[in-house]
């Protein structure tokens, strides 16, 4: 997909300025509220007309000031899929997600309903009233009704916002593999760099109306590490867990990392904060933490005050944050070995 947008658009007290091109299957648009990600979507989307400018998806002009284009959001092929799931709430699930084929001109109807249901787990919901669907399902037939139209671009406003971690979590997988299985690239917008971490490979951060240089999530995060209260979060899939004592143990490539959270179920996201790593430079005697790791420095990095220190773990990374001054005092440069110590307390389950 290659969407470009220069673009203009007044309220009172508000402008957006977009000017970009971005190409890739999955781009995120990231920012703090009231920045503009929401308008920028709506422009794109046809649900309101920029200032001036000019908007195109794949070479087609949807919008251009100059030419007097201007393409109903109906023609666009853009679905959109926002916070609120908005269903009819008259219609059972089947009938939901049929209204998306509706939609949807006869020469593009070519996604299968049945591999559908399956990818997004809803074969079994179909007679189901969508008032008696939990939040994630909600969302998943409205991710369906939109995947339905086949559209050129799916457009997800929020689409994680109003749901708790856990489902939170449990959604990311499917909202990927509908990209993925029905080639459908789409445009994720949130305020959560983590959700962006999981779901796209490209960052546009819009910051008070103006679209940043393009980055990656990672790159993002570890650049607003020194200036974030939660640090860099490091996402860590852990697998194989049994108990060990009072607490978990579980397999993270060819470590093993104790946690006090999570279960003996099954494999699960971690998140765990470079604030809640420990470097020492040499072994310490004695400690209470329940992990020490031992680590290669892979690169270091400035963020505000504090220093990134990335660590290899094996074939896990790490990132860890110290002031300034300690990484000087410790020497803590690429190449060294040093240790790494975690409170098993400091890992928190995402899913
Ligand atoms: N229709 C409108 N009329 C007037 N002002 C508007 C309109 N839509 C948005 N705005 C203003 O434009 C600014 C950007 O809003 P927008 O919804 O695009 O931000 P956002 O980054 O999506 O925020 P959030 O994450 O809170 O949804 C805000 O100050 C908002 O009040």
């Amino acid at each position: 997909m290659e969407l470009s947008v220069q673009a203009k658009k007044n309220f009172a007290g508000f402008t957006l300025e977009a000017d970009f091109t971005v190409s890739g299957d999955r781009i995120g648009i990231f920012g703090q509220s009231g920045g503009g990600k929401s308008t920028l979507a709506s422009l794109i989307a046809g649900l309101h007309s920029p200032d001036a400018g000019e908007i195109c998806l794949d070479g087609h002009c949807l919008y251009s000031s100059r030419r007097g284009i201007c393409v109903p959001p109906e023609k666009r092929r853009i679905a959109v899929v926002f916070q609120q799931p908005c269903l009819f709430p008259h219609l059972d699930v089947r009938s939901n997600l049929l209204y998306g084929f509706k939609r949807c001109a006869p020469e593009h109807r070519t996604i299968d309903f049945a591999v559908l249901t399956e990818v997004l787990m809803l074969d079994g919901l179909l007679e189901r009233g969508v008032n008696n669907l939990s939040g994630g399902e909600k969302q998943r037939v409205a991710l369906g009704r939109a995947v339905l139209a086949n559209p050129a671009l799916l457009l997800m406003d929020e689409p994680l916002s109003a749901l708790d971690d856990g489902l939170k979590f449990q959604i990311i997988p499917y909202l990927k593999s509908v990209s993925v299985e029905f080639g459908i690239p789409y445009l994720f917008i949130s305020h959560s760099l983590i959700e962006m971490r999981l779901m796209v490979d490209q960052v546009l951060p819009v910051e008070r109306g103006r679209i940043l240089e393009r980055t990656t999530p990672d790159e993002l995060a570890r650049a607003r590490m020194g200036y974030s209260q939660v640090g860099y979060i490091n996402l860590l899939r852990l697998e194989d867990p049994r108990q060990a004592g009072g607490i978990h143990a579980y397999r993270w490539g060819e470590t093993e990392l104790f946690v006090s959270a999570g279960s003996v179920e099954s494999a699960s996201l971690f998140e765990l904060s470079s604030k809640d790593i420990i470097i020492f430079k040499k072994h310490p005697e004695a400690i209470s933490a329940r992990n020490l790791l031992k680590c290669l420095v892979v690169k270091t990095f400035s963020s505000g005050n504090t220093v990134g220190v990335e660590l290899a773990c094996g074939s896990g990374r790490l990132v860890s944050e110290v002031v300034a001054e300690a990484a000087e005092e410790l020497g803590i440069v690429p190449g060294c070995e040093v240790f790494a110590a975690i409170k098993a307390a400091s890992f928190r389950k995402l899913e």
